[in-house]
Parts: C-alpha cells; structure tokens; sequence
C-alpha cells in the first residue's frame, strides 16, 4: 500500500471508522489481527507472486502450484503456525491447488466417517503430509444422484478385503481435484457388495499411488481430466480421472463409523446415528458461504476502487469528467453487491454458529434440528454462490472495457468462482432438495409439528397469509420489523400456493414435484433470501462499536433487503404481500440509500483489507494508480518481448507482398 494516494480525497469523505469496521468485517480484532498479519507474510513473498500466472502455460502453472504448496507448507512448520493460520496461509496464496482438497475434503471425510480407530491411523499422517488425499465420488456419468454411482466394492470374506472395481466406462471416477497427478490416497465412494446383495453407496480409503516412485498402484489407472473453463484460474488444479481394475484394500479401509462390515461379511449399523455426517455437510457449507463473500468482496473491491477512478463524460470547459462512480446506474448495480458482500459475511458468521450448535446437540443426540440445518445450509450455498458468481460478472461489466483484462483480476476471478455453483452440490438440485423440507413442514403444520430455526416463521402461518405491509411513506420500509413481515409474508405464501398447487396431483410426491419444479425453486429461494435478510438484522442488534459503523451497516442491510424487493417485485405483488404503491415507494427510498453509501463506498471496501497482492487487480489497487501501472503492465506481455512478433515472415510479410493480377480482388 505504498505510494501516492490517488483515493484519498475518496477515503476523506467516509463518515464511519474505517478501522473499527475492518474488526466487524474479519468477526473480531483476534480474527483480524490474524488475517492482517498472514495476508502481509504472503504478500510480501516473492515464491506467492501471482502476477505472471495469465501468461503461463498448463505445464508451468501446475508445477508453480507445486511449489507454492510446497513452500507454503514449508512455512507453516518454519514459523510453527496453528491450523488457522495454516488455512488463512493457503487462502491467500490464493491458487487452487490440491490442497484444498486434501484439508478441505479428505481429512474432513476421515474425521466425519472413520472410526476412532481409523483416524488414529491415518489423520496423523494426513496431518503431517505423509499421504496426501483427495475425495473421489463423482463419476463419468454420475454427479448429483450419488445413488446411481457404478464403482463396486466387493468384499471378498475369504481373504478378508474389498474389491474395488469400475465395471463401465461411466463408472470412471471424473473431476475429483488432487487426483490427476498428486494424491497418493483417495476416499472412493462405491456401491458395497456383500455375497451378491448391494448394500448401497459407502466410502473407502484407497491408496492409489506408489509412496516411493509415485506411480499408480496395480490395477489403477489415473490422469488429468484436461483444460478448463479459463486459462490460469482452475487449471492450477489437477481435476482427475481414475478406474479401478479389481483393487484389492483391507476391509478395515472401509469408513466404518455409521455402519460396518465384520470378518464374516455380516453389514451392521453402529449405535452412531447416520445423521451424524450431515455435521460434516453443515461445516463444509458453511465454508463456502464464507467464501462468497470473500469472492463478491474481491470483486467489489475492484469495481468500486475503479468505479471512483474511471471518469467519462460531464466535463465543461476541460474540467474533469464525471467519476462514473457518481452515476446513478452504475450504483444500482454496484451497491446492491457491496451489501450483499457484507451480508454473506455475516450469515456465514452465524453458520459457523449453526455448526457449533449442531455439533453440541448432536453429542447430546439431538437430531431434531438436523433436517432443517441441512436444508438451510444446503441453501444458502446455492443463494450465495449463485449471487457471487452473478455480481462477479457484473463487477466485470461495471469496469468497461479494462475489466476484461486479466490485469484487472475478474476474468481469473470470475473463471475460478463459477464452479461454486456446481460442486458440493449443482444449485438447483440443492433449492429442490429445500423446497422438499419446506413442503414437508408446511404439510406437517396442520399435525401440529412445530417448525424450528430458520422456518419458525411458518407457525404464525395464519398471521402471514393475512398480512398486507402498511407501508405509507418511503422511510417506512427503513424499518426491520417491516422489511422482515414482507420477506416473511412472501416466502410463506410462495411456499402455501405450491403446497396447494402439488395437492392437486395423484402422486404429489413425484409427479407433481416434477411439473412444479420451477415454482418450488423459486419459493425456496423466497425463503432463502428471508434467511439472510433476517441473518443480517440479527446482526444489527449486537453491540457494534465505532463511529458511524453502526448506522452505514443499517444503510447497507436495507440496500440489500430492497434492492431484492425491488428486483423479486413481482413475486411481492402478485402474492398480495404489498402493493405497486409500496412497491415505488421501496424504490424511491433504495435511491436515497444509495445517496448515503456513495460517501462511504470506497471506505466500505477498504474494510475488506485485501492487500494488493491478495486483490491481484491493477484496476482494484489501493492507491487508485490505475492508468500508469496498465501501462507499464502491458508491455510486460510475452508478446510485446520482441518488437516484430514471430511468424511475421511466414504470414504477414507474404500478404503484403502479394503480387496480385487482378487489382480489385
Ligand atoms: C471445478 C470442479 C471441481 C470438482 N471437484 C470434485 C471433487 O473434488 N470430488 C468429486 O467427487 N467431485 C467433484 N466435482 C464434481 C461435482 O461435485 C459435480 O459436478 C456436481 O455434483 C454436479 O453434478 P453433475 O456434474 O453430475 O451435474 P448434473 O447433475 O449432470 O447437472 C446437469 C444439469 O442437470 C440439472 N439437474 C440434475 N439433476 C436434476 C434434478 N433432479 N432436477 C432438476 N434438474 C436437475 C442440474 O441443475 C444441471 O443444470 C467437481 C466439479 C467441478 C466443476
């Protein structure tokens, strides 16, 4: 952060304190502290530079993402740090690699699923790298319906071990990150087979490579499944494929902690209740949710570091241009964004409780919330990744045309992000799968079942499906109580009309499911949007220190409540929750909130306290310095090494030299 600041007479206008701000942004001045030291330790080494990574090719960006997990590994033993410095460590190296799988999918799996007796043996050695895993479930032609996977695994009660299999072409395992070229081991999801009977999908630990010479153990074959979607972003990362020819394992190596099988081939439940893993799923979610905001602010950053820069049009008499910032559509767009970063941020805080809190009613075996957890994470993974990957783009828009180079940061950015949507559960999939709960519960209302957590709202059922908004004036909807009613009111109806509607069917379950798709779809994102809404006035009525910190954070959740009811408008009239009157005055009011963030918006961003390295975006620099360092940038392309490009005397100097007979050709 050296240099002239370019935006500082930006940063002069704030009204808030920007340094009480960044400790409610990290979660606490410890959290903080923490993320401000480890960020300055990467950013100030030169093996994590990442500048040069657009111009790399596949071979050389994948062995860069070699040695900088090496060499990050190597620091976390040299300074001793603890796993969550270790974790911020990898996160703002900030290059996928196939560690991520390894800490974020196969050690949790082994945690979640093993024994205590299986993970006496392996965490430690996962723990220390002497394995490195990956989590194989996917395959060729299997992704989102785990049920129907191919892979076997047979147990063989005569010499006491499972035969792992890949019986057809789409049974290949396909996309599991590490496998390619790097993981010695891999929890591989299969279907149990015992003496003929299938006893449905289960994981097991398989080790796949030799730990001396590297190369696949008999019986496996394994490799890179090939370029993806941008060129740098994922492509550090070596997605793999992987088939099994009869691969005998130990039977202990299958995950036993929900079920097992003994030496006699007998399958048998532990007392642990199956539920248990959707504690790992709750986790897991909850990491994602946390990382959509890291990835929406990121890209906000950028749009509005630059949004402030960028100047065009409105200059009189050779004066300045109009900061486009200044604009008003380009704050319709970008400012519904910066809240939505911050309100990410804080319904991924109040996951990391949810997952405690399951945690704890889980060891007292109380599996009462657990549907509804599951449901709600599963949720607000699909709202917020969706949401990310949108704003992304749209952040790239907001920079013109200089935020489609890679030197702005979005594209690498953006081509990274996406997959959210996609892993860990499709988006889609995942909304059905709430909107099933939410007919469950709206079903099980009139038997008196009384709907915990997050649908709690649905027991005043009757209340919400009288409800119309007595919103008068604009300031009206400024107020939480009446913002919650109307999400309140608009989820419960979405979610009444498709239970009505899917009653109407023979086979509501199936049939009806399946025609009313779409619907269900959007009532659970009703609900979900509800969550976060409410998550983020929850948030406002702690004790938030700082000058001004507090009101600009009220400013920004009703940027966010607004800007959705403003965009989901028809969804809030045709449910008959407000009307077109209220709707307009919602609209008047999100303007003058906008007025309100404009002095901030700079300052709000700067809370994030992303170092220039961890932003990787000339657009988005701290010191606004954009125009120079462009320039300087782009002479830095490998094409610009020589001053006539290669391949000028084969193609371009036979075209200009052309003698051709007839002229007008
Ligand atoms: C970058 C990346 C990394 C990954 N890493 C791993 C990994 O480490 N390990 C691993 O095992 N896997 C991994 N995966 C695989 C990932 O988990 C799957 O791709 C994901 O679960 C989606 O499944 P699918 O590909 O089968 O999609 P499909 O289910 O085939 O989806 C295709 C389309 O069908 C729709 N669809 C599917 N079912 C329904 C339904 N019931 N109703 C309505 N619409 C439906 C979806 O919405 C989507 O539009 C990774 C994938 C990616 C892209």
């Amino acid at each position: 952060m050296e240099g002239v600041d370019h935006l500082a007479f930006e940063r002069n206008k704030a009204q808030f304190d920007v340094d009480e701000m960044k400790i409610v942004w990290a979660g606490s001045r410890e959290d903080f502290e923490l993320s401000d030291r480890i960020s300055r330790l990467v950013a100030s080494d030169p093996v994590f530079r990442k500048d040069d990574r657009a111009a790399l090719g596949r071979k050389e960006l994948f062995k860069n993402t070699l040695r900088k997990a090496a060499h990050a590994w190597k620091r976390v033993i040299e300074l001793r740090l603890s796993e969550p410095e270790a974790y911020k460590l990898r996160a703002f190296v900030d290059q996928p690699a196939f560690t991520d799988l390894h800490w974020g999918m196969f050690v949790p799996a082994i945690q979640g699923q093993g024994t205590d007796e299986q993970q006496q043996k392996w965490l430690p050695l996962a723990y220390r790298m002497q394995i490195i895993g990956c989590y194989a479930q996917t395959e060729l032609g299997h992704g989102s319906n785990v049920q129907g996977l191919e892979t076997t695994a047979t147990f063989d009660p005569k010499t006491d071990e499972f035969v792992i299999h890949s019986p057809t072409l789409t049974s290949s395992k396909w996309w599991p990150g590490g496998l390619g070229k790097v993981s010695t081991h891999a929890v591989v999801y299969a279907r149990l087979i015992i003496d003929g009977q299938d006893y449905g999908v289960h994981g097991f630990i398989v080790q796949l490579r030799s730990l001396d010479d590297h190369l696949p153990l008999p019986g496996i074959t394994i490799g890179d499944i090939g370029m993806k979607f941008g060129n740098a972003a994922y492509n550090t990362m070596d997605n793999g494929v992987l088939t099994f020819d009869h691969v005998r394992i130990p039977r202990n190596q299958m995950l036993m902690r929900v079920s097992q099988v003994t030496r006699e081939g007998k399958y048998v439940h532990s007392n642990v209740p199956r539920q248990l893993v959707y504690g790992t799923m709750v986790n897991v979610r909850q990491k994602i949710v946390a990382d959509a905001s890291v990835a929406l602010s990121r890209a906000v950053c950028i749009a509005t570091r630059y949004s402030a820069v960028r100047r065009q049009f409105g200059s009189h008499n050779g004066g300045l241009e109009t900061q486009v910032i200044d604009y008003k559509t380009q704050q319709s767009r970008l400012f519904p964004l910066l809240a939505s970063a911050y309100a990410f941020r804080f319904v991924g805080e109040w996951l990391l409780w949810l997952y405690t809190d399951v945690t704890e009613r889980l060891k007292a075996k109380d599996f009462s919330t657990l549907p509804e957890a599951h449901a709600c994470t599963a949720g607000l993974k699909s709202l917020t990744t969706t949401a990310t990957a949108d704003g992304i783009e749209e952040c790239r828009k907001l920079c013109g045309g200089h935020g489609y180079l890679c030197s702005s940061g979005l594209p690498e950015l953006f081509a990274v992000y996406v997959p959210a949507c996609t892993y860990e559960g499709d988006n889609i999939v995942l909304l059905l799968q709430v909107a099933r709960h939410l007919m469950k519960t709206v079903s099980q209302l009139s038997t008196g079942n009384k709907p915990v957590g997050t649908t709690a709202y649905m027991a005043r059922l009757e209340q919400l499906l009288q409800y119309h908004s007595d919103v008068k004036k604009a300031e009206d909807w400024l107020k939480p109580n009446v913002v919650l009613e109307a999400f309140e009111a608009r989820a419960a109806r979405m979610c009444v009309a498709c239970a009505q509607n899917l009653s109407k069917f023979s086979n509501p379950e199936e049939a009806g499911f399946q025609e009313l798709a779409a619907d269900l779809v959007e009532a659970a994102v009703a609900h979900c949007q509800l969550i976060v809404v409410s998550k983020f006035i929850d948030k406002l009525q702690q004790d938030i220190s700082g000058k001004g910190v507090k009101h600009i954070l009220e400013v920004l959740c009703s940027v966010y409540a607004l800007s959705l009811l403003h965009k989901h408008l028809g969804d809030f009239i045709s449910t008959g929750c407000i009307d077109p009157k209220q709707g307009s005055l919602a609209n008047e009011q999100l303007r003058n909130l906008y007025s309100q963030v404009r002095p901030n918006a700079v300052a709000l961003v700067d809370a994030y306290n992303y170092t220039d390295h961890y932003l990787g975006s000339i657009l988005g620099r701290y010191d606004g310095n954009v125009y120079p360092k462009l320039y300087e940038e782009t002479w830095k392309d490998p094409l610009n090494d020589s001053i006539v490009p290669d391949g000028f005397k084969e193609y371009i100097q036979p075209l200009l030299k052309q003698q051709l007979r007839n002229a007008r050709l």
